[in-house]
């Protein structure tokens, strides 16, 4: 099966479905013609960005990622396109290239390599040879901490100096991910469990066009001390699946309710961008969306059209913005570095974060802005159903 990725002026990206809970039909607008919306969408929106896994180890976590990824998107798939078909993408042309030539596939052990990082905590590298990118994922957390471009010379994101490695807390930087709970909240502590929880490996595989994959378990089942009360009368499966390929990363999640009882939850891909320096980035595609500054006692705003200008970053800044589009942007002046994010309709939200230098914040933070994909209202999912959310990014 191919998964290819719509534009999003397109009946099918409009067509987003919500499988969970109250919210049964998620209708996104287009994206508006402004210059983030226009550079966002300039290589992203058609990128052929899922393979499946038939072939390789494995692959059935993957494969059904794949397709429910496909249907969240509202996107095409067919079981038996061949690679002259696989026109569309960006990746596309190389990989059926690269199939027609009949150049071998690497072997999945010597391109998505488990072995350890600091402290001698398990990671997983993702290797993607054929385009010069590398993934490095830790297991503890399902944290990925890094995502080099160019053969290792663009490091997409921002990693603490101060980052701690004792398996115990959140790794700061590269993408935690918050899950049930974004931000501080009643019955969990900030950002949830899954960012200090040990995850499993749960298959590694190599795509038919050469993309490499990892998909990452945690269930309610591993009765981790870190869920704390939270799982105690709720049964779920979570999956975490990263890949890479021509199109770029890929990261989601598919949260599934095993239990008798529905649950509700809020979460976010807290993507930590590396930027030569917080005045040198702009973000698009928050034009005319609605949002709750943080920082402000929680006041409501409306972000108004910019002209096209993008947010910049000139003080510390913790806003959440709701019914984002479903594609966005960061320009970064100093490098010239553009990076494209396309998100799932089931992530309809994004909080941009840098706290500007505020008291006890991280040394580092002239270095990064936090844009985060998001579902920051409450999504439920009734007993044996599921939610999935991911994000596409790609550095030109
Ligand atoms: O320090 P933490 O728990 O990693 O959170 C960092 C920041 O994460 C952001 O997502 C939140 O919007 C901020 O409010 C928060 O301060």
């Amino acid at each position: 099966m191919a998964v290819a990725f719509v534009p999003s002026g397109s009946a099918g990206a409009r067509r987003g479905r919500v499988r969970c809970g109250n919210d049964a039909v998620c209708v996104r607008r287009a994206s508006r013609v402004t210059l983030g919306s226009r550079l966002a969408r300039r290589s992203v929106v058609t990128a052929l960005a899922l393979r499946d896994g038939d072939g390789d180890d494995g692959g059935d976590a993957y494969d059904d990622i794949a397709k429910s990824l496909a249907q969240e998107f509202g996107v095409q798939t067919d079981a038996d396109r061949g690679a002259g078909d696989l026109a569309g993408g960006v990746g596309s042309g190389y990989a059926a290239g690269a199939v027609l030539a009949g150049v071998p596939l690497p072997v999945v052990d010597d391109v998505v390599v488990v072995g350890t990082g600091k402290n001698g905590m398990q990671t997983v590298t993702l290797d993607h040879a054929a385009s010069s990118q590398k993934v490095t994922l830790y297991t503890f957390g399902a944290t990925l901490t890094s995502w080099t471009t160019r053969g290792g010379s663009v490091e997409v994101f921002f990693l603490s100096d101060v980052a701690v490695f004792d398996a115990q807390k959140p790794i700061r930087g590269g993408i935690p991910i918050c899950f049930p709970q974004f931000g501080p909240g009643p019955e969990m502590r900030q950002h949830g469990f899954c960012r200090d929880s040990q995850w499993k490996i749960k298959e590694r595989s190599v795509m038919p066009d050469g993309s490499v994959a990892c998909v990452l378990g945690l269930s309610s089942a591993d009765k981790l001390e870190s869920f704390g009360g939270w799982a105690d009368d709720k049964a779920f499966e979570l999956e975490y699946s990263v890949i890479l390929s021509y199109a770029g990363l890929e990261t989601s999640l598919r949260v599934r309710n095993t239990g008798a009882a529905p649950f509700s939850f809020t979460s976010a891909f807290h993507n930590y961008f590396r930027v030569s320096d917080v005045s040198q980035a702009r973000i698009y595609g928050l034009e005319n969306t609605s949002f709750v500054d943080k920082l402000n006692n929680n006041e409501e705003g409306v972000r108004g059209d910019d002209g096209g200008a993008g947010v910049s970053i000139e003080e510390p800044t913790d806003r959440m913005h709701f019914a984002t589009p479903d594609e966005l942007a960061m320009f970064d002046f100093q490098n010239l570095r553009l990076l494209k994010l396309k998100k799932t309709p089931t992530l309809p939200d994004a909080t941009v974060w840098n706290p500007y230098g505020a008291d006890g914040c991280d040394p580092g933070w002239r270095s990064f802005v936090c844009v985060e994909p998001a579902a920051l209202k409450p999504v439920t999912i009734e007993p044996a159903a599921e939610w999935l959310g991911g994000q596409l990014l790609a550095v030109d």
